[in-house]
């Protein structure tokens, strides 16, 4: 459903941008319906900047992003518009996630409203509908971001994506601020979503033990290019690039 052929981003560093990173080069890989696919890398090696160009926040170098064969990077703002919809993102820092001047009832109505998906109405009485589901409860509608637990903001800002029915959900690190208690939670709801929703996930992460758990695919990522990409159970037990050898030897002796 998603395919990336050789997508390049750079950006440009130093006065007056002199100096050129390229975060993340010739990046190809597909997402398919329905499938969590995992992308895993160290810190700096270009997981966030890939998620905001699959995601439309940032404009690539080169290269294209098809969405149901549809050449996103070629579209006019406009005609973007209906596929931000269909794929939705989760950041990774819970207080970024929402606006922190608003109660968490206003940020959930917005994409109702701007989506022009129900009078406003029927979405409060929809938003009520799903708290359960998310695990939250009415009263968290109307506190603001900073008097909820970053667990419950990560519920929320779930809660505020799937409001709009995606079809694929980018997920960046949308564990990594939590507690390990608070983080399986995570894990298991992410789980429930996806049985639920019919949902494809591109999940964001550094953490290989949470990347193995939940993909059906995996993506290793060094240095903006990707090594090496199979199903989980292939790269973890027969993995072909020595790094991705390194990983699954230091996951086998409990190292990682
Ligand atoms: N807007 C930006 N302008 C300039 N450089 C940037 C920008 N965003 C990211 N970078 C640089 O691009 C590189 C990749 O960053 P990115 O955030 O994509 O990596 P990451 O793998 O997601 O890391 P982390 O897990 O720490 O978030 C880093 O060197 C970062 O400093």
């Amino acid at each position: 459903m998603l395919e990336l052929r050789k997508v390049t981003k750079s950006y440009g560093r130093g006065w007056p941008f002199s100096q050129k990173i390229t975060p993340v080069k010739e990046v190809s890989f597909s997402v398919y319906p329905q499938k969590t696919t995992g992308l895993v890398g160290k810190s700096g090696c270009g997981k966030s900047t890939l998620a905001r160009c699959i995601t439309g926040l940032q404009p690539i170098d080169s290269g294209h992003i098809l969405y149901q064969d549809v050449s996103l990077n070629r579209l006019s703002f406009r005609d973007w518009l209906p596929y931000r919809r269909k794929i939705q993102m989760v950041f990774q820092h819970p207080d970024t996630a929402l606006n922190p001047k608003k109660k968490i009832l206003e940020s959930l109505k917005e994409p109702f409203r701007l989506h022009r998906i129900l009078p406003e109405r029927e979405a409060v009485q929809k938003i009520r509908e799903s708290l359960a589901f998310f695990g939250l409860t009415e009263d968290i509608l109307f506190r603001y971001p900073h008097q909820v637990s970053g667990g419950q903001i990560q519920r929320v800002a779930l809660l505020r994506a799937l409001s709009l029915q995606p079809e694929l959900l980018v997920l960046d690190e949308p564990t990594s601020m939590l507690d390990v208690s608070v983080q399986a939670q995570m894990i298991q709801l992410l789980q429930k979503i996806q049985q639920e929703f019919s949902l494809s996930m591109l999940f964001i992460s550094h953490d290989i033990h949470l990347i193995k758990a939940i993909s059906d695919q995996v993506l290793i990522m060094k240095e903006g290019r990707i090594l090496e990409q199979g199903s989980t159970e292939s790269i973890f037990s027969n993995p072909i690039h020595p790094e991705t050898k390194k990983i699954a030897d230091s996951l086998r002796v409990g190292l990682f």
